[in-house]
């Protein structure tokens, strides 16, 4: 059976989009983003030798946005753009090829090339399509997910993974010290070495009405953080106070959101970002983030040394797989 992916219907639409993209006017972007005003998520400059300044901005940005963007922090620019170009590279082979890398129909993994299936309420289809893969640990990667062409995907994604790794540590680490914890506590309680670096490859392919369809409908990622680089097209956006907001593009930055996890981990400290997607009349967007989560068995609650009589637990503990069962059926959990 053909599978339907948005990149071969933008290659065929001129005006009229089909229905199964088009939201309500509840959430069209073009009714309700804030226009004119880009969101400012805090910007943090990990070169800064003021460490004790670097700690307090992520601490507070945590606390009170769920997300900023981080610069300067050694992933030198030339990797991040060949990482980019070939993941691009990828999704300009033909359907056929890359079909090769589809996901397993019937597997519970996320792991393949597709398109997301729709668990939404409306069954509305956002404008996008995706390649998942993880990227750690090595024992976890299954390289059939990874595509053999381009001829050099293999070798830049892991040298660009092997970077992030020391970003994931040094969040973790600042995370760890706003709850009161040693550097080393949070990862540790989270099995650190095995928590799994899960890299998505959205691909948004041009619309002829950017303002009746989204990319990614409106959601918080399951995550514990998620490191992402998009490519130089508008696309990000960021609820604050009820209201739509463009997240700046900022060249270089990685764009850091607080996750689910983290919010259970922490007893409600850190905030998850609610955050969607738009796409673009007549450009292609690509983001690349990388979600850091708990193995599927690994059981996730309140660090229980940050629990006392005035702080209970605001969260039950729960295994990471039936927290991400209940989330994509839209189970309460
Ligand atoms: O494309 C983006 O900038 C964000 C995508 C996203 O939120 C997601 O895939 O979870
Ligand atoms: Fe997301």
């Amino acid at each position: 059976m053909e599978s339907l992916r948005v990149q071969n219907v933008a290659s065929h639409v001129n005006e009229a989009i089909p229905e199964m993209f088009v939201r309500s006017k509840t959430e069209q972007p073009g009714v309700t983003t804030v226009q004119g005003t880009t969101l400012q998520v805090p910007i943090i400059d990990l070169s800064n030798p003021n460490e004790e300044k670097i700690l307090k901005e992520i601490i507070e940005a945590s606390c009170e946005w769920g997300m900023f963007q981080i610069v300067n922090h050694h992933i030198p620019s030339e990797l991040i753009r060949k990482y980019q170009d070939v993941g691009k590279e990828f999704f300009e082979l033909s359907p056929e090829e890359k079909e090769k890398y589809a996901k397993d129909p019937g597997s519970q993994s996320l792991e393949g090339y597709g398109t997301k299936l729709q668990k939404e309420l409306d069954g509305k289809k956002g404008w996008v399509d995706h390649l998942f893969h993880k990227l750690w640990p090595p024992s976890d990667i299954n390289y059939r997910f990874w595509p053999e062409n381009p001829p050099s995907y293999r070798e830049v994604t892991e040298e660009y993974a092997k970077y992030l790794h020391g970003v994931v540590d040094e969040l973790f680490k600042a995370l760890s010290l706003g709850l009161g914890l040693e550097g080393h506590e949070l990862r540790e309680a989270v099995n650190g070495d095995k928590l799994v670096h899960l890299l998505k490859i959205n691909y948004y392919p041009p619309c002829p009405h950017p303002e009746l369809v989204l990319g990614v409908p409106a959601h918080s990622d399951m995550s514990f953080l998620t490191l992402l680089v998009p490519n130089e097209v508008q696309g990000l956006q960021a609820c604050k106070d009820d209201q739509w907001y463009d997240v700046k593009y900022v060249p270089n930055a990685i764009v850091v959101h607080v996750g689910d996890q983290m919010q259970v981990i922490s007893n409600g400290k850190y905030k998850p970002v609610w955050h969607r997607t738009t796409v673009s009349k007549n450009e292609t967007r690509m983001s690349w983030p990388v979600f850091i989560e708990p193995q599927p068995e690994q059981e996730v609650g309140p660090h229980p040394k940050l629990l006392n009589q005035d702080n209970p637990p605001k969260f039950k503990p729960k295994k990471f797989k039936d927290y991400a069962y209940c989330k994509l059926n839209k189970i309460p959990q």
